[in-house]
């Protein structure tokens, strides 16, 4: 079997919950190596719970879900290691004391494991992270110092610095001016080009991540729809998930009006 239809994470009939909430209910789903996958779906539809689910950090309470073909429990921190991920984006104190080399090394210290000394090579390894994301010039620059986008690219940087299977990705565009936001996902879409990453992103900017994903996947808590974008963006299934928020402008962008209003 050809390396690219392997399935590297695989939901089956998977349900995810907390007390007295269904988060995600029968999620079955395959991610192939080499996918760019974006997830989409309203507030509260179960996006975060897929992405804890897929980081190990939450099991099934019914189905199954295998990473790397390790079932949730028996996931060790060398599996973890290997998907990068680039949390929600918090508000970064201005006078931190940490520079943007030193975020990165970040990245190294679950693969090496606590205590381990950091050396020359993953220093390199940081290094090379930093020119992936086009930071390199801004390596002793302090990390607070930076505009919001430029940090996005530290952290993304942070996730590459694990050299991981898959990067996981948390609405890295949130709280971004448009023009930035457009860039970090253009960088996104290169990394998965460039370095063949596996990527999983959750946003809810359907029309910025359109052209770039191989498949969306729609959720509210159930998986609605899974496939190439112009399969699962039509009219009649984005009405049955968003209701009347929704429209559609003639030039087919996707519009969920009242979504800023449920924040
Ligand atoms: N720690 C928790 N305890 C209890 N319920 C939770 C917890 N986290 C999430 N939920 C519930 O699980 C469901 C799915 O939440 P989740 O955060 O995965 O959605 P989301 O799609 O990421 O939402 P948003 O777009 O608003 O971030 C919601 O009903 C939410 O209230």
């Amino acid at each position: 079997m050809p390396e690219s239809s392997n399935p590297i994470i695989q939901f089956d009939h998977a349900t995810f919950g907390f007390p007295g909430v269904i988060a995600l209910q029968d999620i079955s789903l395959s991610i192939c190596m080499g996918e760019f996958v974006g997830v989409i779906g309203p507030n509260g539809s179960g996006k975060t719970t897929l992405c804890r689910a897929v980081l190990g950090l939450m099991a099934p309470l019914t189905g199954h879900l295998r990473i790397f073909d390790c079932a949730c429990g028996e996931l060790r921190c060398h599996h973890r290691a290997q998907i990068g991920y680039l949390p929600q984006k918090g508000v970064v104190d201005r006078n931190f004391p940490v520079t943007v080399l030193e975020t990165v090394m970040m990245g190294r210290y679950g693969t090496l494991g606590l205590l381990r000394q950091t050396t020359k090579r993953d220093q390199a390894i940081a290094l090379d992270a930093l020119a992936h994301v086009g930071m390199d010039v801004h390596r002793d620059t302090a990390l607070g110092h930076l505009s919001g986008g430029q940090q996005q690219r530290v952290f993304i940087a942070r996730a590459l610095a694990q050299q991981p299977k898959v990067l996981l990705l948390d609405e890295p565009t949130t709280g971004l001016d448009i023009t930035t936001q457009h860039n970090v996902i253009e960088l996104v879409a290169h990394l998965h080009k460039e370095l063949g990453l596996t990527v999983l992103l959750i946003t809810h900017d359907i029309n910025m991540i359109r052209p770039h994903v191989d498949r969306l996947v729609l959720l509210k808590t159930r998986l609605f729809a899974a496939g190439p974008p112009a399969d699962v963006l039509k009219p009649d299934i984005l009405r049955q998930v968003y209701g009347k928020e929704l429209v559609i402008t003639e030039k087919d962008l996707v519009i969920v009006e009242d979504y800023h209003h449920h924040h």
